[in-house]
């Protein structure tokens, strides 16, 4: 059976990392990416709006809504009370790994090197973040980890962006990859983001 977060990781080359500072942006934001055929959305919970904002853009019709910087317990039950679909942490703490696999809700840890990737193993994590990914050695370090967890899936995530990400892809474990570059902070415009949606959308994974 394929895991629910592998599905979701599969549904699109990317995953929007979201700063959403007003609820009222959340909407048109969320409205432009899926036209732009990237309707896995990862809301960071790095702002006050963060849980409406997730609430918000559920309703958008295709849009799967996850929260990213999810750091404890007490942040993953916020995020499941907005209504996440799936969770995004920068790294993998025994707190926040337990109580994520034993709510059952999607996961996708932060990881960064082996040992991080033993623990989500002994916890029965397969699907990491690697965060941040061109800081902790980019493409060859990842390779040289897959040597070892050769069965893992991964969405690397951090430095990311349109001119890379096709690298990142090419390398068999990666199923997507995380990036902010599609939506700046502030006032969206729209048909920048549906741009910016519609060619990150196009990236093959070969
Ligand atoms: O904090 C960073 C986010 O996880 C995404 O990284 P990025 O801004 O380099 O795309
Ligand atoms: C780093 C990241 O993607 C997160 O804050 O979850």
């Amino acid at each position: 059976m394929t895991a629910a977060i592998e599905q979701i990781m599969l549904t699109a080359p990317v995953i929007p990392v979201l700063v959403v500072d007003d609820v009222a942006h959340a909407v048109p934001i969320a409205e432009a990416l899926v036209r732009g055929g990237l309707p896995v959305l990862e809301v960071t919970l790095r702002t006050a709006a963060a849980l409406d904002v997730i609430a918000a853009m559920k309703t958008v019709p295709g849009a799967i809504v996850g929260a990213g910087t999810v750091l404890n317990p007490q942040d993953l039950n916020a995020a499941i009370h907005a209504g996440a679909t799936f969770i995004v942490s920068p790294g993998l703490t025994e707190p926040l790994g337990k109580a994520a696999v034993e709510s059952g809700i999607p996961f996708l840890p932060g990881t960064a090197n082996a040992g991080d990737m033993m623990r989500g193993l002994d916890r029965g994590l397969r699907h990491f973040k690697f965060f941040p990914a061109e800081t902790s050695g980019g493409r060859p370090a990842l390779k040289a980890l897959m040597g070892p967890f050769s069965d893992v899936r991964i969405c690397p995530t951090g430095g990311i962006t349109l001119d890379n990400a096709s690298d990142w892809l090419a390398i068999e474990q990666v199923l997507c990859v995380g990036g902010s570059w599609l939506v700046k902070r502030g006032a969206p415009d729209v048909a920048a983001i549906e741009a910016a949606a519609r060619a990150a959308a196009a990236l093959t994974r070969d």
